[in-house]
């Protein structure tokens, strides 16, 4: 796989490895990559344009729903119910999971969950921000209406997941199990193109990544761990350094490439947290464990988690296995 190889021909390569490969879920990456260039053109001239700012609704969140917020998650729907290969969306910024009509007679086999448009509430500061997608098999029979059960699988069902995130340049970061691959979009040609092969995360880092205003809410064992970060030992490079943008996928991107953890605890914002179990805790689960890092709720691993509904939260730590070993032992040891 040799670097600057597009996308699709990465593909192609790869499903020469899956002699019974339909090149279904191919054309299903396919159709989310269409969708995202489309909103990367959006948000690099989001100043122009009238489509920065909220559009005076609340998402089911109870968060401000952003312009580019709509329009990522219409160019999503409209690129995956297009493409054949699935049944059906839910969507961190839709009430409920909505199900395609088949397209030319197709049985279309995977449903998709999506936050189309991360950290939205940054855009109109120039924050880098991004999208988080997850694929299953649907569960239900092929052929009949899709249903909830379809969308509420364990994180370990994935067949494939990731991320796009729009910053200094726009990458494509995704894993089908075997590994983690980014590619770069080259505007010039309208392309992704391999930049990071088989990206894997230091086991060990020296970045902590966690919302610090939430510091008296937070649990005693993640008090405990950030002065564990940030106590003086040249032995093994602490302090820590701490480094925060509030962009989801911006965050995690920067610690799975250069080793670090994210923290988003139980108690801050909600009992559990902030971030979505099924849009933004599964498909990063998914990523850093194919890159050899961990995720887990403190207690359990996000992917073994059995989703109730479309929108429960998480207490989320994520990143280099060692940091989040350090971690769950003193959650253990202070809050259970
Ligand atoms: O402002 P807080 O509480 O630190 O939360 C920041 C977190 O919330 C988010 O913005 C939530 O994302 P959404 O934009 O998808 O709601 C994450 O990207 C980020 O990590």
């Amino acid at each position: 796989m040799q670097t600057g190889m597009s996308v699709y021909d990465f593909i192609i390569e790869k499903q020469a490895d899956f002699p019974h490969a339909t090149g279904d879920l191919s054309a299903l990456l396919t159709s989310i990559q269409h969708a995202a260039k489309v909103i990367s053109w959006q948000i690099n001239q989001a100043g122009l344009g009238n489509i920065i700012g909220a559009t005076g609704i609340d998402n089911i969140q109870g968060e401000a729903q952003q312009k580019l917020d709509l329009f990522a998650n219409d160019k999503f729907k409209q690129s995956l119910a297009a493409c054949g290969e699935v049944c059906g969306m839910a969507s961190e910024e839709d009430d409920d999971y909505v199900a395609f009509e088949p397209v030319n007679g197709k049985t279309a086999k995977y449903v998709v969950l999506i936050d189309p448009l991360d950290g939205s509430s940054n855009i109109d500061v120039g924050v880098s921000v991004g999208t988080l997608f997850s694929i299953y098999h649907r569960v239900s029979p092929i052929g009949t209406p899709v249903t909830k059960a379809d969308f509420l699988q364990p994180g370990r069902h994935q067949v494939a997941a990731g991320y796009i995130i729009y910053g200094s340049s726009t990458m494509l970061v995704y894993s089908t199990g075997q590994g983690v691959n980014g590619f770069t979009l080259d505007p010039s040609i309208g392309c992704f193109c391999l930049s990071y092969p088989n990206i894997s995360i230091p086991q060990q880092g020296h970045i902590y990544s966690v919302n610090e205003g939430n510091y008296f809410k937070f649990p005693a064992g993640v008090k405990q761990y950030l002065k564990f970060c940030q106590a003086i030992d040249e032995t093994d490079n602490r302090p820590y350094t701490s480094r925060y943008i509030g962009s989801l996928v911006a965050d995690f991107h920067r610690n799975m490439l250069k080793g670090g953890i994210f923290l988003y605890p139980s108690g801050t914002n909600a009992p559990n947290g902030k971030l979505r179990l099924l849009y933004e805790g599964n498909p990063l689960a998914f990523i850093v464990e194919q890159a050899g890092g961990k995720a887990t709720n403190g207690y359990q691993r996000i992917l073994d988690l059995s989703p109730m509904e479309l929108h429960q939260r998480t207490p989320f730590y994520i990143g280099s296995a060692h940091m989040v070993d350090k971690l769950g032992q003193l959650l253990v040891a202070f809050d259970s």
